[in-house]
């Protein structure tokens, strides 16, 4: 399932919630949207499943509008989670799933696993109103899953969740990818589409800021950290024009350069002197671009 965008407008009133926005989501991709309080990804992903209509552009998945498609194709994990909390979480599913048009064998059988995968089997024939925070929002990923979508949208899945939960999600999402679902989530936190993702958009206020390859936006920025560990004292490297601030660990010695060219220049000067034991330039981080890119901090 390949999605594209082609210069799509949403606005709200005088609002302009989702501006002239193009995207390409390759089938089988794993894609991180990225953006602040307001920026327009649920906008943007009620588009994409044709909740919304755009205003301007047009939206389709392999050259058909979303409305086309089977309610089977789509699992969407909703910004506001919705459950029915006085249901077991059993009954639940079959609720959900029979709506699909699942049977209940399936439906059983699909749940089963992924509650054990959960590690919340115990929680069965559990009222949601009794599970926690982090195991209802398990539970609502499963609802979104259990019909097994080719095309996955998960808006804010990792909002609320320990650290250990985000992990156990954060696999079954990877395994989703490898079966060849493609998948589309919303994140706060740059980290997390950082370790996910090959593809991202970053939005400020319904403008995509920067759009494309991890990698490769990562390759147009400047790298402007070093980290240098020796067995000779490094004070000298202060003094060196193009070196903005210099911290002395106890192991390391870190250095903020103005460009790349410097780093090239302090390797060449730092041999002469003796043995090197690290050095590396460390990648600008998502948070470093986007602060570049839209000169503030980020959320
Ligand atoms: N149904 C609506 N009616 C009016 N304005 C809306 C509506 N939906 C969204 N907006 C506005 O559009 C802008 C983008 O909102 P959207 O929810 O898409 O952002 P978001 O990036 O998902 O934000 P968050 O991270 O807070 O969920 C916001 O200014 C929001 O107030």
């Amino acid at each position: 399932m390949a999605l594209r965008m082609e210069n799509v407008t949403k606005r709200f009133g005088a609002k302009t919630a989702v501006d002239q926005l193009f995207l390409h989501i390759d089938s089988g991709e794993m894609f991180g949207m990225l953006g602040a309080n307001g920026a327009g990804k649920t906008t943007t992903f009620r588009m994409m499943i044709g909740l919304f209509d755009p205003d301007d552009g047009e939206v389709s998945w392999n050259g058909s509008p979303p409305q086309s498609l089977d309610a089977r194709t789509i699992g969407y994990l909703p910004e506001e989670r919705g459950l029915y909390t006085k249901l077991k979480v059993m009954e639940q599913m079959i609720y959900l799933g029979r709506l699909r048009g699942l049977s209940k064998q399936d439906i059983v059988a699909e749940v089963d696993a992924w509650l054990e995968r959960f590690h919340i089997h115990h929680y069965r024939k559990a009222k949601v109103e009794n599970l926690s925070k982090g195991n209802q929002q398990k539970i609502q990923f499963i609802a979104a899953v259990l019909h097994r979508p080719q095309l996955l949208i998960l808006d804010e899945p990792f909002s609320g969740l320990d650290p250990i939960n985000v992990d156990l999600l954060k696999k079954a999402v990877v395994k989703l990818k490898n079966e060849g679902t493609t998948i589309v989530f919303s994140s706060h936190d740059m980290k997390h589409v950082e370790s996910l993702c090959e593809n991202l958009c970053i939005m400020d206020e319904g403008k995509p800021v920067v759009h494309g390859k991890l990698s490769d936006i990562k390759r147009t920025y400047e790298k402007r950290k070093l980290h240098i560990r020796a067995d000779f004292s490094l004070s000298f490297l202060e003094d060196i024009d193009g070196v903005l601030q210099m911290t002395v660990g106890a192991e390391e010695t870190t250095l903020t350069i103005r460009d790349e060219t410097i780093a090239e220049d302090i390797f060449a000067r730092l041999q002469k002197y003796g043995y090197v034991r690290h050095f590396s330039v460390e990648e600008p981080t998502l948070h470093d671009i986007f602060v570049e890119k839209v000169g503030r901090t980020y959320a």
